[in-house]
């Protein structure tokens, strides 16, 4: 366990891997355990997260630099964390967020090209060491989660959903990376299944923590 009080769960994974439907089951049969969970994501959460989201998302900011991204990210990861996660970690709840730094570890520090480890060190100054205490990663390939987003015809397309399959499976190739670097942290759920057994085990991957909880 971290150094607050409360738990830190983040859910990574490529495009269309089913954080945002499953996440939101999580939340409810958490709460039916009778724990106190906060639902937030990244890039957004709070009203000037989610104003640097909608910059950093815009299919039309074609020119953005890569940094520039990483350094958004990053910045509104820093308020985000301020303003919400480091509050609702101090009252003791359970904190799940879709999406955190391993996001910006893949997509800007692999996809991107920028470096792993040099997107690790601006991150370093936004989160002050504070990594979650379990991160999911929803495994899916990226063709797959890519065609589940083109058969959703409610979501928005966003600047990187536009990127070529190639960044896409740059992203996943960054994640893999990450899984061999923090085998404590990141915890690997089969998302290919049906929504149902997503959250079985995803539950079932977070039971020893939720015990100490
Ligand atoms: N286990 C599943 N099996 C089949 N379809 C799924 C599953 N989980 C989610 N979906 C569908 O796939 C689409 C993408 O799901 P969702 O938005 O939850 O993914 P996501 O990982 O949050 O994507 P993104 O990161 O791109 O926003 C939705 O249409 C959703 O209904
Ligand atoms: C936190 C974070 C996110 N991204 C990317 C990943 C997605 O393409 C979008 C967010 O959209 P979603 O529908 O909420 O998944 O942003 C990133 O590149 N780097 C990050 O740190």
């Amino acid at each position: 366990m971290n150094q607050n009080k409360g738990l830190f769960i983040s859910v990574e994974g490529p495009e269309g891997a089913g954080k945002t439907t499953v996440i939101k089951e999580l939340e409810l049969r958490l709460i039916d355990q009778g724990h106190s969970v906060l639902l937030t994501r990244e890039p957004g959460g709070i009203e000037i997260s989610e104003k640097i989201r909608g910059i950093i998302l815009d299919p039309e900011h074609t020119k953005m630099d890569s940094r520039t991204e990483a350094l958004l990210y990053a910045a509104a990861r820093r308020q985000h964390l301020v303003e919400k996660v480091f509050p609702a970690l101090e009252k003791g709840t359970i904190v799940l967020c879709d999406r955190f730094i391993d996001s910006s570890l893949a997509y800007q520090g692999h996809a991107r090209g920028l470096g792993i480890d040099e997107v690790w060190g601006i991150n370093q100054f936004a989160i002050d060491n504070r990594l979650p205490d379990c991160t999911l990663f929803f495994d899916i390939d990226p063709e797959a989660g890519m065609e589940r987003i083109a058969q959703n015809n409610q979501r928005e397309i966003n600047r990187l959903d536009l990127e070529a399959l190639s960044f896409h499976q740059k992203v996943y190739e960054g994640y893999q990376l990450l899984i061999e670097r923090f085998p404590d942290r990141i915890q690997v759920i089969d998302a290919k299944q049906p929504v149902d057994n997503v959250c079985r085990d995803a539950l079932h991957a977070l039971t020893s923590l939720l015990d100490e909880a």
